[in-house]
């Protein structure tokens, strides 16, 4: 496991690469180009411009989250292999700058749903949390639009407004992508960028739908262990992986965190570590890192990757916002790089627990 944290780029994040690099253990970034729509190409010159940045803070680029996909691509509009050349072209753009993983996802519309950006906690920290009962009550731009609102005026990722601004235009144009469909659109798409990912070895890592049940009516087909098992053995090649989200999976109580980790062995391309505290089903908050703050077992999680030998890239997802820090929601520097050094302080002692054979 090599640590790192999320990094928004030059403008775009409250946090800087200086700080990053106080953090114990943590050697890498995970970033991307911020300001490129989705479906725009990337090119070599940009990609290594970010690069030099993050290497001259004595920092190393771990991988890109996201490139996103365009909607043509997930909808599977005559257009979409247009999108999927671009695609191919910014795959190119990142191997050749040395790069070798790539985090996307496969969600209609929206990427992750919150229905509080700053919930406050009793101990004043303010996290995302989620409750079904106000989605179910809720027309969909509305919720985009009080969405970005409370975004303490940063661009949450995947919430870009160019591409948000007519919600109800992007839900006419899902209206006939059934769950098979999308699924067959996201198969389509990754036998396409096959050959560059071989060529490059680039680890495709998709993230898993967050919440992992269908909203709004969109579907969604990455959710679960069954799910998943069924992309990987659609294209059974070691390319296709996913990211294992562990607040995203554990969304759903049902979704058993290790047991999804075993049974994914060797296609783990990449890990968000983090710990949700569940009310009731489709009730949640975001907590701390720490197993006795939230639902999880963050013990028999980090040891799953453990024991199935992962090797990529890690970080501690979404923090609390606490010190008073003016953040992107999810993304502020403190609570962050306490889930970094909670997380290597796990690794450590499973690490060393089985070398001597305890
Ligand atoms: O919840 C988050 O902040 C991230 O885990 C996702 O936005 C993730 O970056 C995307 O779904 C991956 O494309
Ligand atoms: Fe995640």
């Amino acid at each position: 496991m090599r640590m790192t944290l999320r990094w928004y780029g030059p403008g775009f994040d409250s946090v800087t690469l200086e700080q990053i690099k106080q953090i114990p253990g943590v050697t890498g970034v995970i970033t991307t180009l911020y300001d490129v729509p989705a479906g725009d190409e990337w090119t070599y010159d940009r990609v290594k411009g970010l690069k030099d940045i993050v290497e001259a803070a004595g920092l190393k680029i771990e991988g890109i989250e996201s490139i996103n996909i365009h909607d043509s691509i997930k909808i599977g509009t005559p257009d979409r292999d247009k999108y999927i050349d671009n695609y191919i072209k910014s795959l190119e753009a990142v191997g050749k700058n040395d790069i070798h993983m790539v985090c996307y996802n496969f969600m209609p519309v929206f990427d992750w749903t919150r229905t509080d950006l700053a919930k406050m906690r009793p101990d004043g920290s303010t996290v995302l949390a989620y409750d079904q009962k106000v989605v179910d009550t809720i027309d969909p731009q509305t919720f985009f639009n009080q969405t970005t609102d409370n975004s303490n005026g940063f661009v949450m990722p995947g919430w870009e407004p160019e591409r948000l601004a007519h919600v109800h235009k992007l839900f006419d144009a899902y209206k006939d992508v059934t769950s098979d469909k999308l699924f067959d659109n996201l198969v389509y798409f990754l036998n396409a960028i096959g050959p560059v990912c071989e060529k490059y070895d680039i680890k495709m890592a998709i993230h898993p739908d967050d919440p992992a049940w269908p909203v709004f009516n969109l579907p969604r087909i990455i959710t679960g262990k069954e799910a998943i098992l069924k992309m990987l053995k659609a294209v059974d090649k070691p390319y296709n992986g996913i990211t294992l989200c562990m607040g995203s999976l554990g969304t759903n109580l049902n979704n058993d965190l290790p047991d999804i980790i075993r049974s994914c062995k060797g296609r783990v391309h990449f890990a968000h570590i983090r710990n949700l505290h569940h009310f009731a089903p489709g009730v949640f908050e975001e907590a701390a890192h720490l197993s006795s703050d939230g639902s999880f077992d963050m013990y028999e999680a980090v040891k799953a990757l453990h024991d199935i030998g992962f090797d990529g890239p890690a970080r501690p997802d979404h923090g609390r916002t606490i010190w008073g820090e003016k953040c992107m929601p999810g993304y502020g520097l403190y609570d962050r790089a306490l889930g970094a050094m909670y997380i290597q302080g796990l690794w450590e002692a499973i690490d060393k627990a089985e070398k001597r054979g305890v």
